[in-house]
């Protein structure tokens, strides 16, 4: 476990995770992890190497996989997807505010669309939105029930550059204001040394590499010590770093040029 965790009573407690799809072998094989409150943990690790495994275990979404372990979270968790998971026939504020029993959740809602960017659009339709403003306003939706565990599985993945970028820098800020611990899965090396305060890379059904990362203020691609920590992470992932273009993501799914 991480040393620097050690002080606070941890916002996830996991230990001796296992959990198994079928009779082939574990994708969990005794996992243990530490998060403190507060804090943004970035998960990497090999396709299939049980990243989106571990957060359904977090979430909860996970019954009927076979298991054992021990898992503490703490009440208010929330989840993004790759995928919004607006519905349809909802609009904004009530896609925003569902399920969430408080008198005033339409105004809760207003606020927390303004947050990331959506002032006045509480009556528009899902289908209205661009793909990053979905998933701004499934991070409102996360962000209006003040959760102490935001879990995001790959919440950017399906969005060009630009608007990655532009995401990164709002749910900084998110993060800075509401202070939730968080565990993003992500295949982007250089998305978890942006965004991360620890990174994790799982392989083999538990922690492979876990490290602080202590880049000072703007984290730059540009910085000699953030192509230094890429190096190193794409190392412990088993890919080779060839990043000759600055501002191009390193995604970590290359599992043919990992082997060869
Ligand atoms: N519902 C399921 N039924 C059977 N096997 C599953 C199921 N879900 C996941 N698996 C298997 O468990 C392993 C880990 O899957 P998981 O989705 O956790 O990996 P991942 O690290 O998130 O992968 P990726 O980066 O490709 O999304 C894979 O071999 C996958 O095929």
């Amino acid at each position: 476990m991480a040393s620097h965790a050690r002080e606070l009573t941890p916002a996830v407690r996991v230990r001796n995770l296992h959990r198994s799809f079928n009779e082939a072998g574990g994708v969990l094989n005794g996992l243990d992890l530490d998060i403190a409150p507060g804090e943004f943990v970035a998960l990497l690790g090999r396709s299939g190497s049980g990243k989106s495994t571990l957060l359904r275990s977090l979430a909860g979404l996970d019954r009927g996989v076979a298991g054992t372990g021990r898992i503490e979270v703490p009440e208010k968790v929330s989840v993004v997807f790759q995928d919004s998971r607006l519905l349809p026939w909802k609009r904004l504020v009530d896609n925003v505010t569902l399920g969430l029993r408080v008198p005033d959740a339409a105004e809760r809602g207003s606020v927390a669309l303004a947050e990331v960017g959506l002032a006045g659009r509480e009556t528009a339709w899902p289908h209205e939105l661009s793909g990053g403003e979905q998933q701004r306003a499934s991070l409102a939706r996360s962000l209006v029930r003040e959760p102490q565990l935001l879990l995001a599985d790959e919440p950017f993945g399906a969005l060009d550059a630009l608007t990655r970028i532009r995401m990164h820098t709002l749910l900084r800020k998110l993060c800075e204001v509401h202070q939730p611990a968080v565990l993003l899965v992500t295949h982007d090396v250089d998305e978890a040394i942006v965004l991360a305060d620890r990174v994790i890379v799982l392989d083999d059904g538990v922690v492979r590499h876990d490290a602080r990362i202590d880049l000072d203020g703007r984290r730059s691609q540009a910085d000699p010590a953030f192509a230094r920590l890429r190096a190193q992470l794409l190392s412990e992932l088993g890919v080779e770093d060839d990043h000759d273009a600055p501002g191009r993501p390193v995604r970590a799914d290359l599992g043919e040029r990992a082997a060869s």
